[in-house]
């Protein structure tokens, strides 16, 4: 039974219309704990006919909502701020149980969500239009920035908070209200941040949350239903791809954050004690389970038995347990899949002649443990050279050069996040320009931020989430020319 302070957090129900709704059809989904297998709770599973209904009440609530000053919206938003805030410590234990990620990282995820709300009941104040030159007498020409409408959120279960407050926290405040459909393996996140938002006085069918196992079904409702306007949605770039086509028919804004292949780059100038802890924190935060995570670790020649040492060192101190346990660094894969996933890609590095410097296998834990893995001389014609691996695997490989490097780096359809270590300033400015990627941490692993727009080029996405950015992807601009004023 999961400790709660505050058990009414634990919630069960889909959150339409600024109630709690059983499904339709009466079905539930077993949500499960990653690592132990044990069911912590059962959840509705809504289907098409609800989501419509939570598309219907999104309609409803947007003049009032849009109709209130920014200030208005902003005050709201920020009592649902400190209300998350309040109730840190619940929120990170529901995380961890329904996602793995430890105890420590959860927390760091919910100031991490909650900062997006903070940030953006602020940016919402200065959504600013323009009043240009008029290109002939007895005009005025205005451009005024307006919120798009109805929005539809779908996320993913790897960070089950954050990724809804970074895409529902600009919508609010921008004056759109919004439909979310979470992770099917992560919905009691999803569903706190509803049951505090309705404390908070964020109105009725402002923020709907709908649980499903069906997401094909919630998913083809809110991309084909014509009262929604706009779709964010993080995830798989597979399902992104879907997601686009089945918006097109009715035109809907989109915006997608989505799979990444991030090359970590060590040159033989990098400081090796700052490149390995920065390995450390990219490689094997979430247990490798986020879209910025080193995927492919490129270190150059004359340092490359060093760097391989020391990360070796490091990662053989790290301790694996489940979640919830005080001292764990290191939690279990999300289900059996993201395992076989990643025993797929060491055994397919090991028969193309890689080499196993550190794990390899499933923890002795067993469950959807891993162990904190190293291969050594890996090549580009491996498995984890092209796919998002997910999981505890540090590939590296080798490369003689600056521009070999670059090129290595930029074999990909990807572009997320990339990451180089180098104590020469030219050369910072050199490859920084040079990576064909949204985002590129420089001597820093981790780089995450909602100061900072996020967001992937190519195959990982379209548009910016957090800074001045994330909002626009909520606002629509108007041009009014405004005549006969003599
Ligand atoms: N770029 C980013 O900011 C970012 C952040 C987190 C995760 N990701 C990416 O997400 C992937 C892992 O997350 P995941 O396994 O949840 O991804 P996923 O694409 O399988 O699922 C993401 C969401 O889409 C829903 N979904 C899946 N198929 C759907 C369909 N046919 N119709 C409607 N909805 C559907 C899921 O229920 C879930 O809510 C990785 O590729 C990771 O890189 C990217
Ligand atoms: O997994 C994707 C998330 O966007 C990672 S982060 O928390 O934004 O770094």
């Amino acid at each position: 039974m999961l400790q709660l302070k505050d058990t009414a957090l634990l919630r069960h129900h889909a959150y339409v219309d600024g109630q709690w709704i059983h499904a339709d059809s009466g079905d539930t989904m077993a949500v499960t704990n990653p690592a132990d297998g044990g069911i912590i709770a059962h959840v509705a599973s809504v289907g098409a006919a609800e989501t419509r209904r939570a598309i219907a009440a999104a309609a409803r609530a947007l003049p009032g909502w849009r109709g209130k000053t920014a200030k208005e919206r902003a005050t709201i938003l920020r009592r649902w701020y400190d209300l998350i805030l309040a109730a840190a410590d619940d929120l990170a234990v529901l995380m961890t149980a329904e996602q793995g990620k430890p105890l420590a990282e959860a927390k760091g995820e919910v100031s991490y969500g909650a900062s997006f709300i903070e940030w953006y009941a602020e940016e919402g104040k200065r959504t600013y239009g323009e009043i240009i030159p008029e290109n002939a007498p007895g005009r005025r020409i205005l451009a005024t920035r307006e919120p798009i409408g109805v929005v539809a959120a779908i996320t993913p279960w790897n960070f089950p908070n954050a990724m809804i407050t970074r895409k529902c926290a600009p919508a609010l405040a921008a004056g759109c209200t919004v439909v979310v459909k979470p992770g099917e393996d992560t919905p009691l996140s999803a569903l706190a941040l509803a049951e505090l938002a309705a404390r908070a006085g964020i109105p009725a069918g402002v923020f709907n949350v709908l649980p499903t196992a069906d997401y094909v079904a919630v998913g083809g409702e809110l991309t084909a239903n014509p009262v929604v306007r706009k779709l964010s949605f993080t995830g798989s770039t597979e399902v992104g791809k879907l997601l686009m086509k089945q918006c097109a028919d009715t035109m809907k804004k989109v915006s997608f954050e989505l799979g990444g292949n991030a090359p970590f780059i060590v040159f033989d100038d990098a400081d090796l004690d700052a490149a390995v802890a920065g390995a450390m924190a990219s490689k094997y935060r979430n247990t490798g389970q986020t879209c910025v995570c080193a995927n492919r670790i490129l270190v150059q020649d004359g340092v490359y038995d060093a760097f391989a040492a020391k990360l070796a060192e490091a990662v053989g101190k790290m301790v694996v347990g489940p979640g919830l346990a005080g001292e764990t660094q290191q939690g279990p894969l999300i289900n059996r899949q993201a395992v076989e996933k990643v025993e797929r890609h060491v055994a397919d590095a090991v028969e193309k002649g890689a080499t196993v410097l550190m794990g390899g296998k499933r923890h002795a834990l067993g469950g959807t443990f891993y162990e904190p893995t190293i291969l050594t001389n890996v090549t580009a014609d491996m498995a984890c050279a092209r796919e998002e691996t997910f999981g505890p695997v540090a590939p590296l490989f080798r490369f003689k050069d600056e521009a070999e490097a670059i090129r290595m780096a930029n074999d990909t359809q990807f572009g997320l996040a990339a990451y180089f270590y180098s104590r020469d300033v030219g050369r910072c400015f050199r490859v920084s320009a040079a990576l064909e990627y949204g985002i590129v941490g420089v001597n820093e692993g981790i780089i995450s931020t909602e100061v900072a727009p996020f967001g992937g080029v190519k195959e990982s996405g379209i548009g910016r989430e957090g800074a001045r950015q994330g909002i626009e992807e909520y606002l629509e601009v108007k041009y009014v020319c405004m005549g006969g004023l003599g």
